[in-house]
């Protein structure tokens, strides 16, 4: 079910303005109709060390040709292609001579515009289809005659356009996939860029090699880039960081100090949310590995009072947000003497800016502090190298810039966090509950070694919740906790991880014996979707 979650998905990352400068390497335009895998598609073209953004299907011919793409892909999309306000492939694109692959929707529109039919037969295919490769072609080179692919259509090509060759078929798809080489056009029926297509990344890499890209892209030139970046937008100015001790925030704050140096002050907020040891460890491992000026703010005071008798999930999380600026405002103020601070880094990534509802259509499913939670008077001006990209890759980044191995592999922490984690109001009394039962759940999944197997392990006081149990002979009415160990590629979406059961019941014993007023301890056994990680 993971992959309905996508839907969310279907938004230009241009439009974040997460835009990388390109440098020697070529890039891959994927051109998005509303797919839901529009991310995945460019996603697994990076894989193939080939670097690609998102566009938007509005863009004109012209200004696509001015990023200079290598190859371009089109995205599947909801539409059907031969109805009226269908999204038409940009004006003059197969004129231009860039090597172009459609994919479903991109498919079909490429079929329909060079002459071929598209139709609704009545056969859909949705889910594991087998597909009988009739030609090698480019696309199937060396790959088996029959593999499974993922199909998710009901409009089919009937017929292909002249030139092209039919290279695929299935039962209900007689023309399954086409190419015509010689204009460098190529295109499949089904989702090459999903896990479930066998060999799906394959035949993205043929097509890649068909147009001529080079393998030559890497995390380094991301990192290259995004540095070059910063400093162009951050000139001759200063910058205040929000440093988490996470690995996102760790990779942003590596990338400006490169870009800007020393006029780059780390802020390390210490808002009573964090968990047991955290903002020690934070402040010592941060600075030793990193060399950078750090300052620790000491905000529980405001935070909890500002979370006072506040009981929904969005409400929390916007105040957070709120407070989170206004602290980093009185720091700004604080260094004033150094000079004039405009600039605030965070490690924004895709999935805090996709969960926000941070595109054209896309549901709000919770507002991440740093993106749906901002307030509307922020003041500052946004540096977010990370804002287009995954947390696999963000580790990889981590690594190249040669970050220690535990900063780059913890597990993620949610800047809100323990507040998103008591369901119910905030309290300091619960926070202290909270960070003792967290602290024991860490220690045990730590000395069972599932750290890396794990993604995280959020653990959740249902703080209105009460429940009856007995201890030493004497009843109690105390609050149940929740583990909610899960594990994830990219968090966007999840499984709940088969812990053992001899680490799982020493988990419970522990808490339910060393912290007093819990009796209770439960396990969440929720994939992402239809739960999220968080329980708010
Ligand atoms: N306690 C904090 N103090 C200062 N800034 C913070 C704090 N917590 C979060 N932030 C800011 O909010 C951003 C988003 O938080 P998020 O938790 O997504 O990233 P992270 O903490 O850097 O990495 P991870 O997701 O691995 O925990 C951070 O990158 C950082 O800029
Ligand atoms: O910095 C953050 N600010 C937030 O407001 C926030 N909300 C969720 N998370 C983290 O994001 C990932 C996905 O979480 P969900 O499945 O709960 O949406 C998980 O890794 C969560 O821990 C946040 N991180
Ligand atoms: N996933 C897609 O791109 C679907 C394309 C088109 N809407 C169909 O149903 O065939
Ligand atoms: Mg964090």
């Amino acid at each position: 079910m993971w992959w309905r979650v996508a839907d969310k998905l279907a938004l230009p990352l241009a439009a974040f303005g997460g835009h990388f400068p390109v440098s020697d390497f070529d890039t891959v335009l994927v051109v998005d109709f509303g797919a839901q895998y529009a991310q995945l598609i460019a996603r697994r073209v990076r894989e193939c060390h080939v670097y690609s953004e998102i566009v938007p299907s509005t863009m004109p011919v012209a200004e696509m040709l001015a990023r200079k793409p290598k190859a371009i892909i089109l995205s599947g999309g909801p539409s059907s292609v031969y109805a009226e306000g269908a999204p038409p492939v940009p004006a003059g694109l197969f004129e231009t001579g860039v090597p172009t692959f459609g994919i479903c929707y991109g498919y079909q529109a490429m079929a329909l515009e060079l002459g071929g039919k598209v139709a609704r037969t009545g056969s859909a295919e949705y889910g594991g289809t087998s597909l009988s490769v009739l030609r090698e072609g480019a696309l199937f080179s060396g790959l088996p005659a029959t593999q499974s692919v993922w199909m998710s259509h009901g409009d089919t090509v009937t017929e292909a356009p002249a030139g092209f060759i039919v290279t695929a078929s299935t039962e209900a798809t007689p023309v399954a996939a086409m190419e015509d080489v010689s204009r460098g056009l190529y295109g499949v029926q089904f989702h090459p860029e999903v896990l479930h297509s066998e060999h799906g990344q394959a035949v993205l890499k043929h097509f890649l090699e068909a147009a001529g890209c080079r393998p030559a892209w890497t995390m380094l030139n991301i990192v290259e880039d995004a540095v070059e970046a910063v400093r162009a937008q951050i000139g001759d100015g200063r910058a205040i960081c929000g440093l988490s001790g996470g690995v996102d925030s760790a990779v942003a704050a590596a990338i400006v100090q490169r870009a800007i140096g020393d006029r780059l002050t780390c802020v390390f907020v210490d808002h009573g949310l964090l968990r047991k040891g955290e903002a020690e460890q934070v402040e010592r491992d941060f600075v030793e590995a990193t060399g950078v000026k750090l300052r620790v703010v000491d905000a529980a005071e405001r935070f909890l009072k500002a979370l006072s008798g506040v009981t929904d999930p969005e409400e929390k999380r916007k105040i957070i947000g709120r407070e989170f600026i206004r602290v980093f405002e009185d720091e700004q103020r604080a260094i004033l003497a150094d000079g004039p601070v405009d600039f605030l880094v965070q490690g924004t990534l895709y999935p805090d800016v996709v969960e926000s509802g941070g595109g054209t259509g896309t549901a709000n499913i919770k507002s991440h502090h740093n993106v749906g939670g901002l307030p509307e008077d922020l003041k500052f001006e946004l540096v977010e190298p990370l804002r287009t990209l995954f947390k696999d890759e963000v580790r990889r980044a981590g690594e190249e810039l040669g970050l220690p191995p535990a900063m780059v592999w913890r597990q993620p922490f949610p800047g809100p966090g323990l507040g998103i984690r008591i369901v119910g109001e905030v309290t300091r009394e619960r926070l202290d509950l909270l960070r003792e039962a967290d602290a024991i759940a860490r220690e045990e999944l730590s000395r069972a070694g599932l750290d890396r197997d794990i993604w995280q392990c959020p653990v959740v006081l249902l703080a209105d919740v009460r429940s009856v149990g007995v201890q030493g002979d004497g009843r109690t009415y105390g609050h149940p906790v929740v583990l909610r160990p899960v594990t994830s590629e990219d968090a966007m979406t999840a499984d709940w991880a088969r812990v053992p059961y001899d680490v799982l019941s020493r988990i419970s014993t522990r808490i339910t014996n060393e912290v007093s007023e819990i009796n209770r301890v439960v396990l969440d056994i929720t994939s992402k979707p239809p739960g999220t990680i968080e329980w708010e």
